[in-house]
């Protein structure tokens, strides 16, 4: 039975244990910037890289240890970031799905992807790296999603639709055919985008707009 250690402790570590519960990963440690408690009874909480070491060290046992990387929201560099630490200690990544998920058999999913439940993952997608499809999110035929995406829970992208790296489509937002999100952009919730949508702007509303900070020219 592998051993388990997450990096970030807040609620996305909480989905990824009960991901986990009843199978054959076991969940032995947590890491965290933050010096607070561990949400996860029994599991203690190790904090920043030295923490991981220090874990590492006391570690008996021969056990295969995998990682993963609990960090949600809109911080995919981050994830990736910290992919690579865990790597970099020997720490295998491997891809997480739920058991209710669908994923077709021809999808291509990156290292460190995490397929929630009820989430659908359709023919000929690709996803690249530490990707997480939340809750009950799809993506359809053909879509090309890029490394340290976050699709939010309910999400839904049509056919052929791309997503590039790092963008962070908000929950139960709705991505109409071959349309492109462009790297980094935020996808507000509930929007509807109905047009390709340029690098690093966050878009919100049905249609989809660009939302202008205050004082900023159109
Ligand atoms: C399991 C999980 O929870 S995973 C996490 C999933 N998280 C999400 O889906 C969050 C997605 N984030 C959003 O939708 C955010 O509201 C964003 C990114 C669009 C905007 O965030 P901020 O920049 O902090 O905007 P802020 O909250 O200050 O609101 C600014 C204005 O935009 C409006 N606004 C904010 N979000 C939206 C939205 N999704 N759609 C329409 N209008 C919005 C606000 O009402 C406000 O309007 P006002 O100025 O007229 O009062």
């Amino acid at each position: 039975m592998p051993d388990l250690v997450l990096w970030g402790a807040t609620g996305q570590a909480k989905v990824l244990f009960d991901l986990v519960h009843g199978s054959d990963r076991r969940l032995v440690g947590l890491v965290d910037n933050r010096d607070i408690a561990s949400p996860i009874p029994g599991v203690p909480l190790f904090v920043g890289e030295a923490g991981l070491d220090r874990f590492l060290h006391g570690r008996s046992g021969s056990e295969t240890l995998i990682g993963g990387v609990a960090v949600g929201g809109g911080r995919g560099a981050d994830r990736l970031m910290l992919m690579d630490l865990f790597k970099a200690r020997g720490i295998a990544l491997p891809t997480f799905v739920h058991r209710t998920a669908f994923t077709a058999f021809n999808a291509v999913i990156g290292e460190g992807c995490q397929i929630l439940a009820q989430a659908a993952v359709c023919a000929n997608v690709t996803l690249g790296r530490g990707v997480i499809v939340n809750t009950a999110a799809s993506i359809d035929h053909d879509g090309v999603v890029g490394d340290g995406v976050h699709l939010g829970p309910g999400a839904r992208l049509a056919g052929e639709v791309t997503v590039e790296a790092f963008a962070f489509i908000g929950t139960g937002a709705v991505i109409l055919p071959r349309v492109t999100i462009g790297a980094g952009a935020m996808v507000g919730a509930g929007a509807v985008v109905t047009k390709d949508v340029p690098a690093g702007v966050t878009v919100v509303g049905n249609p989809a707009r660009v939302r202008m900070k205050e004082g900023a020219t159109p």
